[in-house]
């Protein structure tokens, strides 16, 4: 007898971009990310919803995948969930697959291949907004007859825009499996579709059209003018860079108001402690270690914000596929991959991800490649250490008549630096080490959309959770360490230094001093990079805290930036600055490299590069500035 299980398990399946996490999300009230370009998805999410007979369905989210002959390490999760081979996961009782309704030809080549595998399947026509909106008519019943599945109207995005597919799936999913569920550890057998079977299956597909589309439409046509413009070799490049260059120009301008505010706040609630507490340790505690510590990092949020709102609003447009377009030529010129794009620029948010949507990329060398590099993009955990040097050294003067602002340029030039490093070590890897023949870049552009406000700020404000939480909880408690390192024990009778410089955390910035020494870099940047391996932003909690610890009196009423502007020369935060660009101290992209590649090296190899790196560039940009300046 087999085992039963409690709930029936439903899996997604379905070409990339088809809107399948967007269902996963409207069935179970998951925010799962969702934005407009193939392979966001890939990795397979769980999740649990109630139907309306109430019965009680597990539902699998997957990446979308073109066929079962797996080509690249997503789709091969998918296969594997599919066919009952993925480790510690039972074959699925039902598939409901995802088609875009505007999109048929290509969607139902799948549906032809998974029928044979006997699974009872449901085909949720989504995207039915798009299809009436350009005018394409399907006869969903004549389709489901051809087929010999049911088929439901679905638009994933919108209110009860799946009520359809609940409805099938009480009624015949359920019911049919109620008896049958797939027992434990079956299998389903697969054979790889021979050129024969692909031909059938395409004769198919146009034969079922035939019957099956009523009125063809207008397809994507406001999509293809637009794309005369955007993917034009001349226009195109030009636009991508203004875009990408008023991006930077905004996370200044546009951050200013808030950051302030946040400052004035934090000050004012200083001032507020200041009275209301009676002076000692746990004063000091409050407002050296939490407030100047956790705040200085937490001011950032405005910026962080910013550059997610453009990220975003890239992504959901569909416009991100087109920059790897348009860039294609850029990244085979050093051996990268024309899909790398999309994983690095994911890094601009966070190496994690980017590394993980590395699995879209088939060839191993060129992924590896990829994956090696995604650090050098300048993550955002490195914005507030850039924008507080920035603050701290660079004028707020504008260029160009008023149009340019200083800082964003700066911030756009380290941006740059990164990306350029980037390419170089890819170069050097690809031309010497992990060689192989170009492929061609063959990715789908999907059809603009405007982006959806909700989506787009439900996305921020999940940012802004995360970041809140990781202040409240790793940096918060990293801060309370370093302050309390930094008062104890406390100086001798008759010190005359602060007392920071008596305690272990002095001890141990001074132990550590000589070795960043070359590269100009004193005792309390080199005790704020130790904490930093845990989240490269706590450097600048830790330097917050530092200098409220190591000051005193009117010191103490500026802010951070203004501190730095005074204690350190010019050459030393140039040098910081090219430090970061590189900054190797991370160990979360460290383990997920570990993960992602199954190797140790690997990660060993990154971290030895991007500190040589680091340090290298460090060097020389220090010496450099104490030459020239
Ligand atoms: N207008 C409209 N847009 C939709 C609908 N369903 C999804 N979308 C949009 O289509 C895009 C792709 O949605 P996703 O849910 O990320 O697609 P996916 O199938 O999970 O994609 P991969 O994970 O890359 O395979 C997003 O921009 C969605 O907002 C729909 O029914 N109507
Ligand atoms: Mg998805």
């Amino acid at each position: 007898m087999s085992r039963r299980r409690a709930e029936p398990r439903l899996a997604l399946v379905g070409n990339p971009n088809c809107g399948k996490t967007a269902l996963f999300n409207a069935l179970t009230g998951s925010r799962q990310k969702v934005a407009n370009y193939a392979g966001v998805t890939v990795e397979r999410k769980e999740g649990l919803f109630v139907s309306p007979a109430g019965t009680r369905v597990k539902v699998i989210d997957l990446p979308g995948t073109y066929s079962l002959r797996a080509r690249s390490p997503d789709e091969e999760v998918t296969r594997d969930v599919v066919l009952g081979r993925f480790e510690g996961e039972d074959l699925p009782d039902a598939i409901v697959f995802v088609a875009d309704a505007t999109n048929l030809r290509q969607n139902l080549r799948l549906v032809l291949e998974l029928k044979r595998l006997g699974h009872p399947l449901i085909l949720a026509l989504n995207m039915m907004d798009e299809a009436e909106k350009m005018g394409l008519g399907v006869d969903s019943a004549r389709l489901s007859a051809e087929l010999g599945v049911p088929v439901v109207p679905t638009i994933a995005v919108q209110a009860g825009g799946v009520q359809a597919l609940l409805d099938q799936i009480d009624r015949d999913i359920l019911v049919a499996n109620a008896e049958g569920m797939a027992p434990s550890g079956a299998v389903c057998h697969w054979h790889e579709p021979s050129s024969h079977d692909l031909r059938d299956y395409h004769r198919e597909v146009l034969r079922i059209l035939s019957l099956c589309i009523l009125t063809p439409g207008r397809g994507h046509s406001r999509t293809r003018t637009i794309d005369r413009v955007l993917l034009h070799p001349l226009t195109g490049l030009l636009i991508l860079l203004t875009v990408l260059f008023l991006m930077f120009q905004a996370v200044f301008a546009w951050a200013a108001a808030p950051m302030e505010a946040i400052d004035l706040a934090l000050g004012a609630l200083t001032g507020w402690l200041d009275q209301a507490l009676p002076d000692g340790l746990a004063k000091s505690l409050v407002n050296d270690g939490i407030i100047a510590g956790v705040g200085s990092v937490v001011i950032f949020l405005p910026q962080i914000l910013v550059l997610f709102l453009f990220i975003q609003v890239l992504e959901d447009s569909g416009y991100m596929a087109r920059a790897a377009f348009l860039l294609d030529r850029l990244m085979g010129g050093v051996g990268l991959h024309g899909r790398a794009f999309i994983p690095l620029l994911s890094s601009f948010a966070c190496a994690v991800p980017g590394i993980m949507a590395a699995r879209t990329i088939e060839n191993r060398a060129d992924r590896i490649a990829t994956i090696m590099i995604a650090p050098l993009m300048t993550c955002s955990a490195r914005l507030p250490v850039y924008t507080l040097i920035i603050a701290a050294f660079v004028p707020d003067r504008t260029l160009v008549g008023g149009w340019i602002g200083l800082p964003g340029l700066v911030m756009f030039a380290l941006y740059a630096s990164g990306i350029l490093s980037g390419l170089l070590v890819a170069l050097v890897m690809k031309s010497f080490w992990l060689k192989g023949a170009r492929e061609p870049l063959l990715m789908e552009l999907p059809a603009y959309r405007l982006p959806r406000v909700r989506n787009v700020a439900l996305g921020l404000f999940d940012r802004a959770k995360a970041f809140l939480t990781r202040a409240g909880t790793t940096i918060f408690a990293l801060m309370v360490v370093v302050w309390f390192l930094g008062n104890f024990p406390a100086p001798p009778d008759g010190a005359t230094e602060p007392a920071i410089r008596y305690s272990i955390a002095g001890a141990l910035g001074y132990a550590l001093e000589p070795l960043v020494a070359p590269i100009g870099f004193n005792w309390q940047i080199a005790l704020a990079l130790v904490p930093g391996m845990a989240a490269r932003e706590v450097a600048v909690g830790v330097l917050g805290t530092i200098y409220a610890l190591s000051e005193s009196g009117d010191a103490l009423q500026s802010s951070l930036a203004g501190v730095l502007g005074q204690s350190w020369g010019l050459p030393t935060a140039l040098s910081l600055l090219a430090w970061y660009v590189f900054a190797p101290q991370c160990l979360s992209t460290l383990s997920v490299v570990r993960r992602e590649l199954n190797s140790r090296a690997w990660p060993a190899l990154m971290f030895v590069l991007l500190t040589a790196l680091a340090y290298g560039a460090a060097f020389v940009t220090y010496r450099l500035a104490q030459t020239l300046l």
